[in-house]
C-alpha cells in the first residue's frame, strides 16, 4: 500500500481547510468526521479525521486525538499531523500542548516541529512570534476570542505553558537555506534535547521547502501551510483535478448562511452580506430560554425567504457586544446556546430541502456538521484560501465551512458563485 499522512485535525473549519489545500496541491483527500468505523478509496494520499477538540476539557482532547490516530493506523497511515490553527488558539492548559505530547508518546517519538504558518492568509512566524497581518497574534483581533482569547505571541513561550517538554527555534536563516539546511537544524534541536521546533516561515514558498525538511518525521504538528508545503512537495503542485469536482457544490435545492464567528472578518462579511440578502440576528435570551421553539421560528423564516441569494442567520456580534453578552450569560453558557440553536436550525433545514449550507466559524462548523449527520467529504474547489467547498460521501449535501478570519467581504456572496459552473 502507498503511503498515506494521516492527519487529526482540532476543528471542522481547520479540517477543510488543510484538506483543501492539499487537494489544490495535487493530493488526493477523504475528510472523516470523527473516529467513527470507515471507509476510504484506495487511492487517497491523505486522510483527515475532524474533531471538535480546540476547547473542550483536555483530557477529552487527548482521549479523542488518541481514537483518531488509531483510526488513521488501521486505514494505513504511516505518518501523522496534528492539525491546529494558524492562530494557535489554545488556552494556557492546551489543547495543542497535551495533544501533541499524547500522540509523541503513543508513536514512541520525542521530537516534532511546531509550524502554524499561513502566510497566503496573513499568519506569518519570524523568531518564532506568530503574526496576523503584520500584527503580532496578542495584538491582533485574536485577542479577543470568545473561547481562546490569545494574550502572547511567542510561540516557544506558548508551548512551553501547555507541553511537558523543551522548546527550540529553526530560525528563518536556516529557511531561507534550504530543506537541508533546516534537516540539520532540526538534527541539532533533536540533539540537545529539543521536543518542539519552531518552524520560521514567512512567505508561502518557504512550505514546500518545510514539507520536505520534516518528510522524515513521523509526526508533524502545525496549520494548513505546512499541509500545503508537504502536498506541493511530494507532488510538484500536479495531479487530483478530477478529485476536485467529487467535491463541487450539489445542484439541486436551497441554500442559507449560518454565521457563528465573532471574529472581524465574520464582521466585516456578515456586514457586506446584509446589503444583498435577507438576514437574521440570533438572539441569546432567547436561544437560552426557548432553544426548540426558536429554532423552529428561525427555521420557518429562512423558508419563507427568496432562494437566491440565500437568506442569512447571523449570531455574529462586534467584540465590544460580545464582552456584554458574555458579562450578561457567561461565555461558555451564550456560546453553547447559540451553538444549539445553528444546529437545530441547520437539521430542520435539511429535512426541509436545503442541501448547501455555508457555514463561517470553526465551532459552530462542527456543531452544524453533526446536526447534518455527515460522515466524511469528498474535497472541492477553493472559494477562498483555507475554505474549499466540500461534498458528503453520503448524501447529496455540500457545505462550505469557512474558519472565523479567512475569506474577503465577498465571501458569502463568492461561495454562491460556484452554483452555476
Ligand atoms: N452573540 C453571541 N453571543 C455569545 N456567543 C456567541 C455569539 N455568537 C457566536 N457565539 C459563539 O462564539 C463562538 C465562535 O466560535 P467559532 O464558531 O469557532 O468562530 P471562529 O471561527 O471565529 O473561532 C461559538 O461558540 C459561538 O456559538
Ligand atoms: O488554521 C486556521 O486558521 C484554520 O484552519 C482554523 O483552524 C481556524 O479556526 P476557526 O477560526 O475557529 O474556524
Amino acid at each position: 500500500m502507498k503511503h498515506r499522512l494521516g492527519i487529526i485535525a482540532d476543528d471542522f473549519t481547520g479540517a477543510t481547510d488543510i484538506a483543501g489545500f492539499m487537494v489544490a496541491n495535487g493530493w488526493r483527500v477523504t475528510q472523516l468526521i470523527g473516529y467513527g468505523p470507515a471507509e476510504v478509496p484506495a487511492d487517497v494520499d491523505a486522510i483527515v479525521i475532524s474533531l471538535k477538540s480546540r476547547s473542550c476539557a483536555v483530557e477529552q482532547a487527548v482521549a479523542d486525538s488518541l481514537a483518531s490516530l488509531e483510526r488513521l493506523q488501521q486505514l494505513g497511515c504511516d505518518r501523522f499531523f496534528f492539525k491546529y490553527c494558524s492562530t494557535f488558539d489554545s488556552t494556557a492548559e492546551g489543547n495543542i500542548g497535551p495533544v501533541t505530547d499524547a500522540l509523541l508518546k503513543a508513536l514512541d517519538q520525542s521530537f516534532t516541529v511546531i509550524c502554524p504558518a499561513l502566510p497566503v492568509n496573513g499568519r506569518t512566524v519570524c523568531h518564532g512570534n506568530l503574526f496576523v497581518n503584520g500584527q503580532p497574534l496578542n495584538e491582533s483581533g485574536m485577542k479577543d476570542h470568545p473561547v481562546t482569547p490569545m494574550r502572547d505571541a511567542n510561540l516557544q513561550r506558548l508551548m512551553a505553558a501547555q507541553a511537558g517538554g523543551n522548546t527550540g527555534l529553526v530560525d528563518y536563516h536556516a529557511v531561507l537555506a534550504g530543506a537541508e539546511a533546516v534537516k540539520a537544524r532540526l538534527a541539532e534541536l533533536q540533539a540537545n534535547g529539543v521536543n518542539y521546533a519552531v518552524l520560521d516561515t514567512l512567505t508561502m514558498a518557504d512550505l514546500p521547502v518545510l514539507g520536505e525538511a520534516v518528510s522524515e518525521l513521523k509526526l508533524v504538528t502545525g496549520g494548513s501551510g505546512l499541509g500545503a508545503g508537504m502536498a506541493a512537495h511530494a507532488t510538484g503542485g500536479e495531479g487530483a483535478a478530477e478529485a476536485r469536482e467529487l467535491g463541487a457544490p450539489v445542484g439541486e435545492g436551497r441554500a442559507v448562511v449560518l454565521s457563528g464567528s465573532c471574529s472581524l472578518m465574520t464582521n466585516a462579511q456578515v456586514a457586506a452580506y446584509q446589503a444583498r440578502a435577507p438576514h437574521a440576528g440570533v438572539d441569546v435570551a432567547r436561544s437560552l430560554d426557548d432553544a426548540e421553539a426558536y429554532a423552529a421560528e428561525l427555521a420557518d423564516w429562512v423558508q419563507a425567504q427568496p432562494a437566491a441569494p440565500a437568506p442569512m442567520l447571523y449570531a455574529t456580534q462586534s467584540p465590544e457586544a460580545l464582552a456584554r453578552i458574555q458579562a450578561e450569560y457567561g461565555a461558555a453558557r451564550a456560546s453553547e446556546a447559540v451553538e444549539g440553536v445553528f444546529a437545530r436550525v441547520a437539521a430542520r433545514l435539511a429535512d426541509a430541502g436545503f442541501s448547501r449550507f455555508i457555514v463561517a466559524g470553526g465551532e459552530t462548523s462542527g456543531i452544524v456538521t453533526q446536526a447534518l449527520k455527515v460522515s466524511g467529504f469528498h474535497i472541492g474547489p477553493q472559494i477562498a484560501p483555507g475554505v474549499p467547498w466540500v461534498r458528503a460521501l453520503d448524501k447529496p449535501l455540500s457545505l462550505a465551512l469557512k474558519s472565523g478570519n479567512f475569506g474577503d467581504e465577498a465571501f458569502f456572496s463568492k461561495a454562491q458563485e460556484f452554483f452555476h459552473v
